[in-house]
């Protein structure tokens, strides 16, 4: 699969991009018009500068607003066209990408547009150019591929073929099946875009909110499935216009599109395994699938100042220290099957990241029956291990950076049920729970805030590398902003990972990254059996104190028993349900941003999202008092 880029989906100039696509391992790059147009070097020096870092201009493009138009117009447009080729020719590029015309001034006449590209197409063939015809969704009169493959089959001639871009075909539901008839010689360029499902203006759902495949909505594998079986043996090219690609660092946006379809290639594979063996390509190398199966344990990096805080709030929830690390100033606080590592060691990669970001979660461990695996995969797809200092008779647990910079570590699962802190550390019988612990407590989800530029990378990290599913963004309404949510989760739903962004300074996600010192984990919560009987052994000191109205709506709004009704009051306690079940759950007050919630499911997969804007106010009404 060779594999391209359009420039238009990065950000910088024209150099940074060519140097940031030849980095991330890329064949090719469409140069988007604008780009080379704004940019201060002669297309020579452009052609070197392609030529120098290995890679080749797949496609110039876009020629507008060609077929068509009055004509008093078409010579113009024809002149128009020799100088693009003269350009092609001086960058080394022998594509140019041609999309259907969107001015008012089209006329609606397909035999005019055969004549005028088969006048075109002769042109081009005296240049040895090949042009491809694309529909654009919004184009006056051909806004469907089957329109833009009916004008090149009439047109019949060897210099024209069609541009298939996933974009426009399913943001006009397209019916894949005609791309069968399509040879697969005739396809010029593919270009590959994911998108959120919207109900928008589609100029303006293009333009802003396409991203690459596996962050978005799109089936992207019937795509690719489809464009394959055609024989189509050219580039794929992603061609994003996306807001937050263009405020985001160039080199990483182009790392992130190689992984994308890296993924788009497994997923293709991994649905028709014969569709890409039999192309010849014997290379072909398929990554260890992931397997994820749990939290494992969750590494919180202590720093001086509010280390005895998060201690305090642990045993108050009913933790304490069951064990302690052989060589390492680690502690493991346990209940029921939540375990939570503290790391004081010095200088650890927990001690580094304590000094940046406080006390905070500098890991999340996740258990896997194959750890080697999915550090191969890792490096498949580009993210980065991490070493750090075994000593013998430790487990060498393989990890990774993940995309916020707290680290991620795959836990090997033993056949025969001993835990990881049977082999590093030793039972530790000193501290007594200040409670009762609850051994029905496990972790139901972990809950990070990342910066508007990181969204997409994470959806993808948790798509690809992890292979958990990724639903559709949700709003949460905070006093001061919007959130936008959306949740990663495993099969069994044992692994869940919410994580949260907003472009508003005064929200909960900005408010945690301003204090935390950057993006991480900011919620953990864990669930149990019972959670009534639960919250009646924890010290209400540390729980967040929740607006009495709230529950004179609740009354009003559900049949709820009097004795849970004065329960889900007295302790701070919020509630929901839906078709299927109900649920209860309490928030802790926060410690440097981070907070803890404890709940209880009854046949109940959501996240209590109905609640999330009484969290953000009951929040926000705690840091207006200055109260942690
Ligand atoms: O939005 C546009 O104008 C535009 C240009 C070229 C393309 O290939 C495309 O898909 C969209
Ligand atoms: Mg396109």
């Amino acid at each position: 699969m060779k594999r391209s880029i359009a420039s238009v989906c990065l950000s910088g100039d024209l150099r940074q991009k060519i140097e940031a696509v030849a980095e991330a391992g890329y064949d090719g790059i469409e140069i988007f018009e604008n780009d080379f147009m704004l940019f201060g070097e002669t297309p020579a020096a452009v052609r070197r500068m392609v030529e120098d870092a290995g890679v080749e201009i797949v496609a110039f493009q876009p020629f507008r607003d060609f077929e068509c138009m009055p004509k008093a117009k078409m010579q113009k447009n024809f002149d128009r066209a020799e100088r693009k080729f003269d350009l092609m020719q001086e960058l080394g590029t022998t594509a140019m990408l041609i999309c259907s015309n969107v001015s008012p001034q089209c006329i609606d006449d397909t035999d005019r547009a055969v004549e005028e590209f088969y006048e075109l197409a002769e042109r081009a063939k005296k240049r040895d150019i090949t042009l491809g015809y694309e529909a654009l969704a919004w184009g006056r009169n051909v806004s469907l591929y089957e329109q833009a493959w009916d004008v090149v089959k009439r047109v019949d001639h060897k210099n024209l073929g069609i541009i298939l871009d996933s974009f426009h075909m399913y943001a006009r539901d397209a019916d894949l099946s005609t791309v069968a008839e399509i040879p697969g010689n005739r396809i010029v360029l593919v270009q590959v875009a994911d998108a959120p499902r919207l109900k928008m203006d589609v100029l303006q759902w293009s333009r802003h909110f396409r991203c690459f495949p596996g962050q978005g909505d799109f089936p992207m594998q019937d795509f690719m499935s489809a464009i394959i079986k055609t024989g189509y043996n050219g580039y794929f090219s992603h061609e994003i216009f996306n807001d937050e690609f263009r405020s985001s660092p160039c080199r990483a946006t182009a790392i992130d599109g190689m992984r994308s379809l890296l993924w788009l290639q497994e997923q293709v594979v991994m649905d028709e395994p014969d569709l890409m063996l039999d192309r010849k390509n014997s290379s072909f190398y398929q990554p260890p699938k992931a397997d994820m199966q749990n939290f494992e344990f969750v590494e919180f990096a202590a720093d001086d100042q509010m280390r005895d805080d998060l201690l305090g709030m642990l045993h108050k929830l009913g933790f304490h220290r069951t064990h302690k690390h052989r060589s390492k100033e680690v502690s493991l606080y346990r209940q029921g099957d939540v375990s939570l590592v503290i790391n004081e060691e010095s200088d650890s990669f927990a001690q580094h990241y304590s000094l940046v970001h406080g006390t905070s979660v500098c890991a999340i461990a996740y258990g896997t029956d194959d750890a080697e695996g999915m550090a191969e995969r890792a490096d498949y797809y580009g993210y980065h291990p991490f070493e750090s200092d075994v000593e013998s008779g430790e487990l060498d647990i393989p990890a990774i950076k993940s995309i916020t910079g707290e680290l991620v570590y795959f836990v090997q699962k033993n056949t025969d049920g001993t835990r990881f802190y049977d082999v590093d550390f030793v039972a530790d019988d000193q501290s007594e729970a200040l409670v009762t612990p609850d051994d029905s407590l496990n972790f139901d989800h972990v809950s990070s805030g990342v910066a508007e530029t990181e969204f997409l990378s994470v959806s993808l990290f948790y798509r690809s590398l992890l292979d958990l599913d990724v639903a559709q963004p949700q709003d949460l309404i905070d006093p001061y902003g919007i959130v936008v949510s959306r949740a990663a989760t495993n099969q069994d739903k044992r692994i869940r990972l919410p994580f949260n962004m907003s472009r508003s300074w005064g929200a909960s996600t900005e408010r945690f990254r301003e204090v935390h010192r950057g993006s991480g984990v900011q919620h953990i919560a864990m669930s149990c059996d019972d959670i009534r009987a639960f919250v009646r052994r924890v010290d209400p000191s540390i729980i967040l104190p929740i607006p009495g109205n709230y529950y004179d709506d609740l009354e009003a709004r559900y049949e709820l028993d009097d004795d849970l009704l004065a329960d889900l009051r007295q302790f701070n306690m919020l509630y929901d349900q839906n078709e299927t079940g109900h649920f209860i759950h309490f928030y802790t007050r926060s410690i440097n941003g981070l907070f803890f919630e404890v709940l209880q499911r009854h046949r109940y997969g959501n996240y209590g999202e109905a609640n999330s804007q009484v969290r953000l106010a009951a929040q926000a009404q705690v840091r207006r008092s200055g109260q942690p």
